[in-house]
């Protein structure tokens, strides 16, 4: 499979890869955690779906549940799939060592988005630039995910995400919490390339996420696809 992020993408994130079929309808990617999953490269063996994967398997040190031992390893047999057209590496990863599973994910024709997730808040706007910077520079994908308290924390966001993609950078952001719920909808017209929803609210990997119905509905009316 192949999947390339000059467009927006909605990715589905999920824990279990049997909701691959619900996702169909609205997604262009499934975002599989596998740090949140059982077993996950026996569930990435059996994967037999539709929609190409993004494999994430997030560190602890970064918000996620993957122990540190074998995590970078489990990412790379990942990358091995053909159903897998990314891998998600933390960009503190990548530059503490983790070229070599970029490099490996690249051998195997997966992309690789490399991320910065802060869930204390919202860092200033030349901050925000350079973590970007950053992101975009370490892999395929630069991936950036804040924690917004306020309008002025979103705006901040969104206008880092134009002028990077302005600038011909690929990116992705999103604001996580409450505040920063509307920036999943919008930050596609501010040039982010990615967006993540669980298929259920209940499954919801991050703050503030919206459904995969939802989150595609808005982003279609918005963009003017929708036909409404
Ligand atoms: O990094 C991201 C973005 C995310 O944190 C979000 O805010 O939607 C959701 C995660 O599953 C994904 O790996």
């Amino acid at each position: 499979m192949d999947l390339d992020f000059d467009a927006f993408r909605l990715a589905a994130s999920t824990a279990d890869l049997a909701e691959e079929p619900a996702a169909r309808d609205h997604a262009d990617l499934v975002e599989f955690r596998m740090d949140l999953a059982d077993d996950p490269l026996d569930a990435l063996d059996g994967y037999d779906g539709e929609l190409p994967l993004l494999c994430t398997n997030r560190a602890a040190w970064e918000g996620g549940d993957a122990a540190e031992d074998g995590r970078l390893a489990a990412l790379e047999r990942a990358a091995e799939h053909d159903a897998v057209v990314a891998v998600d590496v933390e960009v503190a990863a990548i530059e503490d060592g983790a070229q070599p599973t970029v490099d490996h994910a690249h051998d195997h024709g997966a992309r690789v988005v490399a991320s910065v997730h802060d869930f204390e808040g919202t860092p200033t706007g030349d901050e925000l630039a350079r973590l970007l910077a950053r992101a975009a520079a370490a892999g395929d994908v630069g991936k950036l995910a804040v924690t917004a308290e306020s309008a002025d924390d979103t705006l901040r966001l969104l206008s880092v995400t134009r002028a990077m993609a302005a600038e011909g950078a690929t990116v992705a952001t999103m604001a996580m919490g409450e505040a920063g719920r509307h920036t999943r909808a919008v930050a596609p017209l501010y040039g982010s390339r990615i967006g993540y929803a669980p298929v259920a609210t209940e499954n919801a990997t991050a703050p503030g996420q919206y459904d995969l119905a939802t989150l595609s509905d808005l982003v279609a009316r918005l963009s003017g696809e929708s036909g409404v």
